[in-house]
C-alpha cells in the first residue's frame, strides 16, 4: 500500500515536470527580475526555498536577477543604534548618519544572506549595489527626503556579463549619486529600474500579501494599467501597495513585458508563478 503511494507520488510528480515544458520554452532565456521584500525575506527555510527555485529557474535556461529590500532589518538596526527613522509617502527620510547604516545592512548582512542561500544552492551568486559598475545613477528624490534617490541613468552592462556566465546577481538598492553621494533607494523603484533597464520579460514583486486586492478583499488576478489608475483613486490600492503598483506602471511603460505582485512566503511561489498555468497573485499588462 505505502509502495503504492509512493508510486503515485512519483508519477504526480513527472507529470508536473511534463506539464512544465511550454512553460520551460517560452521562459528559455528570458530575463527575469524578482523583487524579494524585507517582509517577504522569512525563515532560513524559507530563504533556503527561494533560493533553489532561483537556481532551479537559470538551471533551465532563464536569467534571474534578484534585488532585495530590507526594510524591516534597518529598521531593527537603527533601533539598537538609537537612531530615529520616519517614513514618508513609503520613502524612509535619510539622514547622513541613517544612510550609512541602510548601506551597512542591505549591502551586508541582508545581500549576502541571500547570495549565500543561492550558492548553498549550487548556483553562483554574486552580491552588488546599485554602485557596482554604474549599474543605477541617481539624482535626489526630494530635499526633505534627504539621502533618497531616485535612479535617472542606468547601466546593465555587466549584468548582462554575468548572465553569459550563469552568474546571478543579488542587487541591494543604492545608488551613486553624480557628486559621489550615496543614495537609499525603495527596493521596488529599484527593482522596476533595473527590470525595465534590461527590458525584462517579467518583473516579480514578492510581498507579504496574495496579490492585489479589490474593494471586496479578493485578489484581481490580471489587471490592465487604467485598472491601477482606477483603484488607486478610489483608494482601493493604499499604503505599502501604491509604491509596488508604481513600479509596476513604470516598469511597464519602460518595456517590461509584464509584471507580478504575489505573496513570497507561499512555498514555491515563484515556480507556480513561470512554470503552471495556475500563475499566482496579480499579473499586470499593458491596456
Ligand atoms: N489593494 C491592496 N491589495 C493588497 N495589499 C494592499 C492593498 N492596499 C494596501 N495594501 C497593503 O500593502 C502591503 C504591501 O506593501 P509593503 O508592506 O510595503 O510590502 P513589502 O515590505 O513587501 O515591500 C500589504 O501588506 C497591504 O497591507
Ligand atoms: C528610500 C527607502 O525607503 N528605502 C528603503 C530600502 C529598503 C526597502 O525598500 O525594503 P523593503 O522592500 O523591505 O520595504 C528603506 O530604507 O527601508
Amino acid at each position: 500500500m505505502k509502495k503504492q503511494n509512493m508510486n503515485r507520488d512519483w508519477i504526480a510528480t513527472a507529470a508536473t515536470l511534463s506539464s512544465a515544458l511550454p512553460y520551460l520554452q517560452r521562459y528559455d532565456g528570458a530575463i527575469v527580475v524578482i523583487k524579494l521584500g524585507g517582509h517577504a525575506m522569512g525563515s532560513d527555510e524559507a530563504m533556503e526555498s527561494f533560493a533553489r527555485d532561483i537556481v532551479l529557474m537559470q538551471q533551465v535556461g532563464l536569467n534571474p536577477v534578484i534585488v532585495h529590500g530590507g526594510g524591516p532589518m534597518i529598521n531593527a538596526m537603527l533601533k539598537k543604534l538609537d537612531i530615529q527613522s520616519e517614513f514618508v509617502n513609503g520613502k524612509r527620510v535619510t539622514d547622513a548618519a541613517t544612510v550609512e547604516v541602510v548601506e551597512m545592512v542591505l549591502s551586508g548582512v541582508v545581500n549576502k544572506r541571500i547570495v549565500q542561500a543561492i550558492n548553498a544552492q549550487g548556483g553562483t551568486a554574486v552580491g552588488l549595489s546599485g554602485k557596482d559598475a554604474h549599474l543605477m545613477t541617481c539624482d535626489q528624490t526630494d530635499a526633505s527626503l534627504g539621502f533618497v534617490g531616485t535612479p535617472v541613468d542606468m547601466n546593465p552592462k555587466l549584468l548582462h556579463d554575468l548572465f553569459a556566465n550563469d552568474v546571478i546577481p543579488v542587487i541591494a538598492p543604492l545608488g551613486a549619486g553624480r557628486n559621489g553621494e550615496t543614495f537609499n533607494v525603495n527596493g521596488d523603484t529599484a527593482a522596476g529600474a533595473i527590470a525595465a533597464a534590461l527590458k525584462a520579460d517579467r518583473l516579480l514583486l514578492l510581498t507579504d500579501v496574495s496579490g492585489v486586492k479589490n474593494a471586496d478583499g479578493e485578489v484581481v488576478t490580471e489587471l490592465k494599467t487604467g485598472k491601477i489608475r482606477e483603484m488607486t483613486a478610489e483608494g482601493t490600492i493604499a499604503g505599502g501597495m501604491i509604491p509596488k503598483t508604481e513600479t509596476a506602471l513604470d516598469a511597464i511603460n519602460g518595456g517590461v513585458r509584464a509584471v507580478v505582485i504575489l505573496d513570497g512566503r507561499a512555498p514555491n511561489a515563484c515556480l507556480l508563478e513561470l512554470f503552471t498555468e495556475h500563475g499566482a497573485g496579480s499579473l499586470i499588462r499593458p491596456d
